[in-house]
């Protein structure tokens, strides 16, 4: 972590939520980058879009950091891809916990991880790299979350289960404890899940079941 301003790559929703958690922080955020987006066309949380990527030449990785803005409401695929195209190119890309957030002390999280308002992530928790703890979300005592999971608004991973990279759970579902979850589980919204499931699939319902395809 560093105190460097702040650049959110991406102008959509979760753009505007990391900004707005970025300020609740104190932190300096100069604006947006999106190629989708016209530069200066709108304010988003008060703050321009800058330009696309190509306007980030105009900084050094030294003096200006990246947040990751790019949502998923399914697989987080594309975060990942853009946040490591421009980290091949040198840029630094730092987590954010919002104030209202109780993380453990004792909880291991990866410096990029994402932890927004009203959460909680408790003692043991190991958190990886990508990951986004979205509003409101619950990761109790001993759980592991792989890569680039995204443990959507009001979801509860219980004590010890572990999800692999790339796991979505879905808003308001819940994880019990001591489950496995493979890779690319995608958890629909309110789901339960109370069995282990090998991973590349998605579960729905309570108690959660393979939606076949
Ligand atoms: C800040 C934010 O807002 S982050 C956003 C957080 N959002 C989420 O977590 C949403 C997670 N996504 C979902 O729940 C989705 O509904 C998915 C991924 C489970 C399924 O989406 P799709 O693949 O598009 O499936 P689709 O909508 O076609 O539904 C297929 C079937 O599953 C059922 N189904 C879909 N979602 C659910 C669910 N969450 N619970 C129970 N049943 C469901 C549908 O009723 C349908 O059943 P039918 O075939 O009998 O009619």
């Amino acid at each position: 972590m560093n105190d460097n301003p702040v650049i959110v790559v991406g102008a959509g929703g979760h753009a505007a939520v990391i900004a707005d958690t970025l300020l609740a922080q104190g932190r300096s955020v100069l604006g947006f980058v999106d190629p989708s987006i016209q530069a200066g066309s709108r304010l988003i949380c008060g703050l321009q879009v800058l330009g696309d990527d190509d306007h980030l030449d105009n900084y050094s990785p030294a003096h200006v950091s990246l947040a990751n803005g790019i949502g998923s409401i399914s697989y987080p695929f594309l975060r990942k891809k853009v946040q490591e195209y421009l980290q091949a190119l040198g840029w630094y890309f730092i987590g954010v916990v919002h104030p209202s957030a109780i993380v453990s002390p004792y909880a291991k999280v990866a410096p990029d991880v994402q932890i927004l308002a009203n959460t909680v992530v408790q003692a043991n928790a190991i958190i990886s790299e990508g990951c986004v703890i979205n509003t409101g979300a619950i990761i109790e005592h001993d759980a592991i979350l792989g890569s680039w999971v995204h443990a959507a608004p009001g979801s509860l991973v219980c004590g010890g289960a572990k999800l692999g990279d790339f796991c979505h759970v879905g808003a308001s579902a819940t994880v019990i404890q001591g489950i496995q979850l493979g890779a690319e589980t995608l958890i629909g919204a309110g789901a339960t899940v109370i069995r282990s499931f090998a991973g590349k699939g998605t579960l729905v319902g309570i108690p959660a079941k393979k939606l076949e395809e």
